[in-house]
C-alpha cells in the first residue's frame, strides 16, 4: 500500500479500481505488411469494436439525445465506404493503423468540403479515428473509460468535453494530477456529488486496475489497498450519504443559528433543479450574453430573469449584474488587447465604459421582479471601492429595486467591508476571485492550486473581516464562491459571521448536515483556531 496526497475539493469517501483517461495514441512508424488478409481483418476488427462500444454506450445512456449522438457516431464508424478505403490502402501496402488513419483523413476532407452539418461532424470523425487507432495498437480507447463497473477515474485534468461521458453510476470518485479548487474538475465533482481530489502528483503513474481509496475532504489517497479496505470505505460512504440525505429544512447550527443555504444558478432550468434551496445566492447572468455579437435586448433579458424568479417564488434571488472580462470574455464588448485582462476592465468596471449595458440590465431585472413574487436582491461583481459601491447602489435603487449589494472579490473591498456596508444592503464574497487577487494566482492555472485553496488562512482572514462588518452593521454577508460548497468549511464560515452560503444545488445536503452537527459556539471556536493556523493543512486539521 502507498499513500499519495492532493487537494480535497469535493467531500466524501470512495474506493474501487483506478482507471485513467487514456491519451490519444501517437502513430508509430509505418510497418511492412506481411499478410494482407490478416491486416485487413485486424483493421476491420478495430472498427467493429469501436462500433460495438458506441452501441453499448448508447444502450446505457440515460438521456435520449446522448444515445442518439452515440448511435449516429456508431453509424459513421460502420460506413462500408470507410472499410473499402481501409482495404484498398492495405492492399496498396499500408499497415492497418496507417490505413485507418488515411481512410479517416479522406473522409474528413470530404466532410469539410461539404460544409454545413457535415463539416460540424469532423470532430466526431477525429474521435472515431483515435478510438480505432488505439484499438488497432492494443491500447485502451481514449476518453473517459466505460468499463461497465464502478471505478475511480484518474486524469491529468478533466476537459469540459469529458464530462458528457461521465456516468456518475460508474465513476465513484475523481482524482486529477493537475487542477485546483476552482478547476472544471472540482466544480463538476461538486455538482455531481462525487468525492474528488485534485493536484495529486503521481496519480497518473498508478497502473490501471489498482485498487485505491480517496478522501475528498483531506485529499488523502491510498493505492494498492485490499478488497476489504475498499468494501469498508464504501460502507462508510454509504453511512455518510444516509446521514446527509436525512438532513432537510433550512440551514442552521444544532442550536438553531440560521445560515441560509442558497443555490448558484445560471438559468431557469438550474433554478428549477434547485428546489431544495432556500433561494438563489448567485444568479450568474453571463450565460445569456455568451457567444453573442450583440447584447440580448430588454425583452429577452426580462424573460430569462423572470424564469429564475418564478422558479423561486417567495424566496430570495440574488442576481448578479453582468460579470464579463478576463475568464468570461464577451465578444460584443470588444475587450481584446488588454495586456492583463484579469486586472483590466471587467465586472462592474465595464459599466463605466458602457453605462447602457448596466442600465438595460437593471431595467430588465426590475420588470421581471414586478412580474413575480421572488425577493430580488441585485449585486455587482468586481467592486473595489466604496465610491463604486455607492454609485451602483444608487443605480439599483433608481431602477426601483430595493436591495443592492456588492461582491467581495478584491482584497481592497474586503478590507473596507464595514464602509461598504455603509452604502449597500449586503455583501457576497466571491472566494474564487478573492483567492485569485489575494494570492496573485490566476484561478485558471492548475499549478497554482495550493495558493487557491479556500483553507488558506489569509483568505479566511479577509472573510473574517467581512463577517465582522456584517455583525457590526446587522447586514447580510454571504459566500457564493466555490468555498461555500465545502462541508468541512461551512462551520468555519458560520463561525466567522457568514449569514448565507450559496453553492451548486447538489452540494447543499452535505453542507446542511455539516452545519447541523455543531453549535454556533463550536463554530466560533473552530473559526478562531483556524484563523491562527500556519497553513491550509493545519487549518483543515483544526476544523476536523
Ligand atoms: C462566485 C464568484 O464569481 P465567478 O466564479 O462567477 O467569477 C467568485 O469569484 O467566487
Ligand atoms: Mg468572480
Amino acid at each position: 500500500m502507498a499513500e499519495l496526497t492532493g487537494i480535497g475539493v469535493s467531500t466524501g469517501l470512495a474506493g474501487g479500481p483506478l482507471l485513467r483517461i487514456a491519451a490519444v495514441p501517437a502513430l508509430p512508424e509505418p510497418a511492412p505488411v506481411a499478410d494482407t488478409a490478416a491486416e485487413v481483418e485486424k483493421a476491420f476488427a478495430a472498427l467493429a469494436e469501436v462500433v460495438t462500444d458506441l452501441g453499448r454506450r448508447a444502450d446505457r445512456a440515460k438521456e435520449a439525445t446522448v444515445a442518439e449522438v452515440l448511435r449516429a457516431e456508431a453509424m459513421m464508424a460502420d460506413d462500408p465506404m470507410l472499410r473499402e478505403a481501409v482495404q484498398e490502402s492495405i492492399e496498396g501496402g499500408t499497415d492497418a493503423v496507417h490505413a485507418i488513419d488515411a481512410a479517416f483523413a479522406t473522409h474528413r476532407a470530404a466532410f469539410e468540403a461539404a460544409g454545413g452539418y457535415l463539416a460540424e461532424r469532423v470532430a466526431d470523425l477525429d474521435d472515431l479515428r483515435d478510438r480505432a487507432v488505439a484499438v488497432c495498437l492494443g491500447r485502451p480507447m481514449p476518453g473517459v473509460p466505460q468499463p461497465g463497473h464502478p471505478y475511480v477515474l484518474a486524469a491529468r485534468d478533466l476537459a469540459p468535453a469529458d464530462t458528457a461521458d461521465l456516468d456518475p453510476e460508474q465513476v465513484v470518485g475523481l482524482i486529477t494530477a493537475d487542477g485546483g479548487p476552482t478547476s472544471h474538475t472540482a466544480i463538476l465533482a461538486r455538482a455531481l456529488g462525487l468525492p474528488a481530489v485534485v493536484s495529486c502528483k503521481g496519480i497518473l503513474d498508478v497502473e490501471d486496475g489498482t485498487l485505491v481509496t480517496l478522501d475528498g475532504t483531506t485529499g488523502r489517497i491510498e493505492t494498492g489497498v485490499s478488497d476489504e479496505t475498499v468494501a469498508s470505505v464504501k460502507a462508510q460512504a454509504a453511512d455518510a450519504a444516509k446521514a446527509i440525505s436525512g438532513a432537510t429544512g433550512p440551514g442552521q447550527t444544532s442550536d438553531g443559528h440560521a445560515v441560509a443555504l442558497l443555490a448558484n444558478v445560471g438559468s431557469g432550468k438550474d433554478a428549477v433543479a434547485a428546489a431544495g434551496a432556500e433561494g438563489v445566492g448567485l444568479f450568474r447572468t453571463e450565460l445569456l450574453f455568451l457567444d453573442r455579437t450583440r447584447e440580448p435586448g430588454l425583452d429577452e433579458q426580462v424573460a430569462a430573469y423572470r424564469e429564475v424568479f418564478a422558479a423561486m417564488a417567495g424566496r430570495r434571488v440574488v442576481i448578479r449584474t453582468l460579470d464579463a472580462g478576463a475568464d468570461k470574455p464577451l465578444p460584443f464588448l470588444h475587450q481584446d488587447g488588454e495586456p492583463n485582462p484579469a486586472l483590466g476592465v471587467r465586472g462592474l468596471r465595464i459599466a463605466r465604459q458602457r453605462p447602457e449595458v448596466l442600465s438595460t440590465q437593471l431595467a430588465a431585472i426590475a420588470q421581471a421582479a414586478i412580474q413575480t413574487d421572488a425577493d430580488v436582491w441585485v449585486m455587482a461583481p468586481m467592486v473595489s471601492t466604496v465610491a463604486e459601491a455607492a454609485e451602483f447602489a444608487a443605480a439599483v435603487h433608481a431602477a426601483g429595486l430595493p436591495k443592492a449589494g456588492v461582491m467581495i472579490e478584491v482584497p481592497a473591498a474586503a478590507l473596507r467591508a464595514e464602509k461598504l456596508l455603509g452604502v449597500v444592503d449586503f455583501l457576497s464574497i466571491g472566494t474564487n476571485d478573492l483567492s485569485q487577487y489575494t494570492f496573485a494566482a490566476d484561478r485558471q492555472v492548475g499549478t497554482l492550486a495550493e495558493l487557491l485553496d479556500p483553507w488558506q488562512p489569509a483568505l479566511l482572514q479577509l472573510i473574517a473581516a467581512c463577517g465582522e462588518a456584517g455583525k457590526a452593521t446587522g447586514k447580510s454577508v454571504g459566500v457564493c464562491g466555490e468555498a461555500a460548497s465545502d462541508p468541512a468549511l461551512a462551520p468555519v464560515l458560520a463561525g466567522l459571521g457568514i449569514t448565507s452560503l450559496s453553492m451548486s444545488a447538489r452540494a447543499l445536503p452535505a453542507v446542511r448536515a455539516s452545519l447541523a452537527a455543531r453549535t454556533l459556539a463550536e463554530c466560533e471556536r473552530i473559526a478562531a483556531a483556524v484563523l491562527d493556523a500556519e497553513d491550509p493543512a493545519q487549518a483543515r486539521k483544526l476544523a476536523s
